[in-house]
């Protein structure tokens, strides 16, 4: 997907009538390298987006209130990541204007897409250009991790080498990929994985993202191994997809993926995808189509 060259330029093509992107993320692999003392876990991760994901889109509200049009099935209001974001940037920014959230759910909930939180980084982007706030990248990032460990990379916009939680982030180049993600018929609560005793927490770290030549195969995901055994299931879909590339869950499940050089190849296995197993294809981006809205 390539980008106007004039930030300027490509701002003024989203208004209130847009629809506003909030793509997935895989993690291409996934290190546990260490904890912090207040449980969160010490990552290295290779974040890449892809082009599947929700659509939102906002109307303004004279009377002031922030409304979600169709709430999600088992997700309170005060706990649904647009309305938390939109209420943040209100909080820091004293803006009292109100907005109608329409959110169009095309990623599956705990399927480690970082769906939620892309939703919330959408929010946060668009809501930011259209009130007309002009926060910086680096103050959205820094609103959007309170929000969750996975919404900064959306924020950031470029394919990333994570660290920390996930919120130090060096943007990478990679190659044009295409990718055919499973959605096994389970969610998984990112916390239960984390949690779970037997989870190895020690991997050595990368020295830096100078060293992470990547190609299928790199690294491993420490959370795959924990939640195959908590959702046997896992196995099936990774056992299926590994006869045609190197299959990896992204993140704390439940999706599983693998990578393809071409569309063809990875259309291939499409087409022999056994009855009742979802799955879909999805090309590697080099930006998120957001970036520009925010300014460095
Ligand atoms: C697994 C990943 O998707 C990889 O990108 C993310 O690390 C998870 O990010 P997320 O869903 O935004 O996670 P959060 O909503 O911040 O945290 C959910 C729960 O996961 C655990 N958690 C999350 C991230 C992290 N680095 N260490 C953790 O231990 C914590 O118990 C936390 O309460
Ligand atoms: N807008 C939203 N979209 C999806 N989930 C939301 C949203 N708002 C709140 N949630 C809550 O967040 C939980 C995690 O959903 P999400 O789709 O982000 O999972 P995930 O892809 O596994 O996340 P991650 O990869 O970041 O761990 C959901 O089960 C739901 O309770």
């Amino acid at each position: 997907m390539s980008l106007p060259a004039d930030p300027a330029a490509h701002r003024a093509g989203w208004h209130w009538d847009s629809v506003y992107p909030a793509l997935a993320k895989l993690n291409l692999f996934l290190h546990v390298v260490g904890r912090r003392n207040d449980g969160y876990h010490l990552l290295q991760t290779l974040f890449r987006f892809i082009d599947h994901g929700d659509s939102l889109r906002f109307s303004p509200r004279r009377d002031g209130k922030l409304h979600l049009v169709k709430p999600l099935p088992g997700v309170p209001p005060e706990a649904d990541l647009c309305l938390r974001a939109a209420r943040l940037l209100r909080d820091v920014s004293g803006c009292r204007k109100g907005v109608d959230i329409h959110v169009e759910k095309r990623l599956p909930m705990g399927g480690g897409l970082g769906g939620g939180s892309s939703d919330a980084a959408t929010v946060l982007l668009a809501l930011n250009h259209l009130w007309r706030l002009y926060l910086p990248r680096q103050r959205l990032q820094a609103l959007g991790l309170s929000l969750g460990a996975d919404v900064p990379v959306f924020l950031f916009g470029r394919n990333a080498f994570a660290e920390g939680v996930g919120e130090i982030l060096h943007g990478i180049d990679l190659p044009p990929a295409w990718y055919v993600v499973l959605e096994p018929p389970i969610s998984i609560p990112t916390a239960d994985i984390f949690s779970a005793p037997e989870l190895r927490r020690n991997t050595p770290p990368i020295p830096s993202s100078r060293n992470i030549s990547w190609s299928p195969g790199f690294g491993r995901n420490d959370l795959e191994p924990v939640a195959v055994r908590h959702f046997p299931v896992l196995a099936e879909y990774l056992a299926w997809l590994s006869h045609f590339g190197a299959a990896r869950m992204t993140g704390s499940g439940a999706c599983i993926f693998a990578e393809f050089p071409t569309h063809e190849a990875a259309q291939a296995v499409i087409d022999v995808l056994p009855t009742g197993m979802r799955g879909w294809l999805a090309e590697g981006l080099t930006a998120h189509p957001l970036r520009t809205l925010a300014t460095d």
